[in-house]
């Protein structure tokens, strides 16, 4: 975990941002920062309004009122411009583009920093074939980066879920954001799939780009995170660290139910080790009643 540096600009500066439905308040005047190297959470009940909220900062909604500042501009709520001012996000839904390959969802994640207008595009030439190479190895870094790198070639829609919820997370960071908001990254994760999440933002963070997270597995959430910040009926309960977000009876009582014992995670390590392990011993096992690589398996071996 990395303490935080107040003096730094913040990367997200939201203030009394709120957000009418109708009758409806989803959120009302919330106000939360993130500074740069930082991972913040947001959680809260169903129904608290945390979607609702990313949607005004990311401008997807236009808030009621209140303001959201990047880096201390205030942004107009516009999803492109807030793309193209440095905030990424993924959804709570997977939005890939599932007949699109690996590689041209990272691409297409890449254009909101690509320069070249619609002129170079046409006319082809070497600016256009410059950009367009820096493009490419860049999506390829971060396939390496998010461990995609031999899925490059295969379509969205075929990879295993999880591996769908890091490409969404691979095109979020194409365009280079200083913050990445992240909506559920591990809904529907086994206990591994959430540690290889949970250590991929946490490289995530150490790149630069600082993250604020919605969750509901709060394992998760206390062992990520630096901050915490409690949404419950649209309006922010409370905002702290980890330990003191857990031990605070108003969250208890409005979302966590019984406090945590002993580590958090430590269940989930438990789980995840022995899982390791025993993939680890049946591949032991199959590597010595292999049949050698130069061996071609007859028919009626198989019988
Ligand atoms: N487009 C909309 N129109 C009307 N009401 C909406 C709209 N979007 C959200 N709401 C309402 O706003 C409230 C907050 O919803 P929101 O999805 O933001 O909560 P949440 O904290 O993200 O919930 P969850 O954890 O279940 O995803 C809910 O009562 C929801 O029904």
């Amino acid at each position: 975990m990395t303490t935080t540096t107040t003096t730094e600009t913040p990367v997200l500066t939201a203030t009394g941002v709120t957000m009418r439905f109708g009758g409806l308040t989803a959120v009302r005047a919330v106000d939360l920062s993130v500074h740069p190297h930082e991972i913040v959470g947001l959680i809260g009940p169903n129904g608290a309004g945390k979607t609702t909220f990313f949607n005004c900062l990311t401008g997807l909604y236009v808030p009621t009122s209140g303001k959201v500042a990047y880096k201390n501009t205030t942004l107009p709520p516009k999803p492109h411009l807030v793309a193209k001012a440095g905030i990424a996000r993924t959804f709570q839904n997977i939005r890939l583009f599932a007949n699109m390959t690996v590689l041209e969802n990272v691409l297409v994640g890449h254009h909101t920093r690509t320069k070249e207008g619609l002129f170079a595009a046409l006319l082809r030439g070497p600016a256009f074939h410059r950009a367009e190479k820096a493009s490419t190895q860049r999506a390829q870094e971060l396939l390496e980066f998010t461990g995609l790198t031999p899925k490059a070639d295969h379509l969205a829609r075929n990879l295993p879920y999880g591996e769908q919820r890091k490409l969404e997370i691979a095109r979020a960071l194409a365009g280079d954001p200083g913050l990445l908001l992240l909506d559920e990254p591990t809904a529907g994760m086994n206990p591994q799939e959430t540690r290889a999440t949970q250590q991929l933002v946490f490289a995530i963070r150490d790149q630069g780009t600082a993250v604020l997270v919605i969750e509901h597995d709060m394992r998760f959430i206390f062992n990520l995170c630096d901050r915490v910040a409690v949404l419950v009926q649209g309006e922010k309960l409370t905002e702290g660290t980890t330990d003191a977000v857990q031990a605070d009876e108003r969250v208890i009582a409005a979302y966590l139910g019984t406090p945590f014992e002993g580590a958090p995670g430590a269940d989930e390590i438990a789980e995840v080790e022995a899982a390791e392990a025993a993939e680890t011993a049946g591949a032991a096992e199959n590597a010595e009643t292999a049949t050698p690589p130069d061996t071609v398996a007859r028919p009626e071996d198989n019988q």
